[in-house]
């Protein structure tokens, strides 16, 4: 359980990321995170793991202070939430073996990670979890030969491996086409569904978030101003988080 208990956020130049948000998030929901560019999504998002610390409040997962952790608790924390981001963060040259095996690196001390010693279980978990993408016949192919799609799923092996409880996806679908997207969300459902993991997903298409969330969180100018089952999100609401033009917008494609 993620909650958040009065977090504001105001970077370093006076603008405001968060402004006083109050959330409970429960283990196994998939909870998609919508708003206008700049509304705060990343901010939020990236505040759970603390790879942006907040000015106000307190985040806690399982009881546990994300805010207050010392380094070492932090590590551990983060080694239990998996990041997925637009631009997939893959090591191109290198294998998608390599690449997914390297989600084992929080199990291990600095010396065994820098050279690489992994067990015959980190092998097996990372063929069980590219299977689990469909891409268990690209293990030895080059990640840059991997298209977008792929690459994505690659990243979601790569969360899966670290046997992370929470995966937190940071647009994860920006860069890709309507139909790549719609697999890459239907591989993070499927986690969420058979591996109960909790899912918050920052995305900007409402049509995937009312698909595949039960849950939407809405933010305007770092608020939250909607925070319900997606099938609540009706066109009066949508209208008050992004505007009319929203309407205008959708009519055109
Ligand atoms: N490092 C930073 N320094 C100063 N302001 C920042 C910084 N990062 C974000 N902001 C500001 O904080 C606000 C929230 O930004 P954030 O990136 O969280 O929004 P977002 O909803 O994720 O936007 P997008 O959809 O464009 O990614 C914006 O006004 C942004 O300009």
């Amino acid at each position: 359980m993620i909650v958040f208990n009065n977090v504001s956020k105001v970077y370093p130049n006076g603008t405001k990321g968060l402004q006083n948000i109050n959330l409970t998030i429960n283990d196994g929901e998939f909870v998609a995170i919508i708003g206008l560019s700049g509304a705060g999504k990343s901010t939020l998002l990236r505040s759970i793991n603390r790879l942006i610390p907040i000015t106000e409040g307190d985040i806690s997962i399982d009881g546990t202070s994300v805010t207050k952790a010392s380094k070492k608790e932090l590590r551990t924390i983060r080694r239990n939430i998996g990041l997925i981001s637009q631009t997939f963060n893959l090591v191109k040259r290198s294998t998608v073996q390599k690449n997914v095996l390297s989600g084992r690196l929080g199990y291990y001390s600095t010396f065994r990670s820098i050279f690489g010693l992994f067990t015959k279980e980190d092998y097996d978990k990372t063929k069980q979890a590219l299977a689990s993408v469909g891409l268990l016949d690209k293990l030895r192919s080059r990640s840059d030969e991997l298209s977008g799609g792929q690459q994505q799923r690659v990243s979601i092996a790569r969360a899966l491996v670290q046997q992370a409880d929470t995966i937190l996806a940071d647009e994860p679908v920006a860069s890709l086409d309507p139909i790549t997207s719609q697999k890459v969300m239907q591989d993070l459902k499927k986690i969420n569904k058979t591996m109960n993991k909790t899912i918050v997903v920052n995305i900007h298409s409402v049509q995937l978030a009312r698909e595949f969330a039960d849950r939407i969180i809405a933010l305007k100018k770092g608020e939250v101003v909607f925070d319900d089952s997606s099938v609540n999100l009706t066109d009066e609401r949508l209208e008050q988080i992004y505007g009319k033009a929203i309407f205008e917008e959708e009519a055109e494609v």
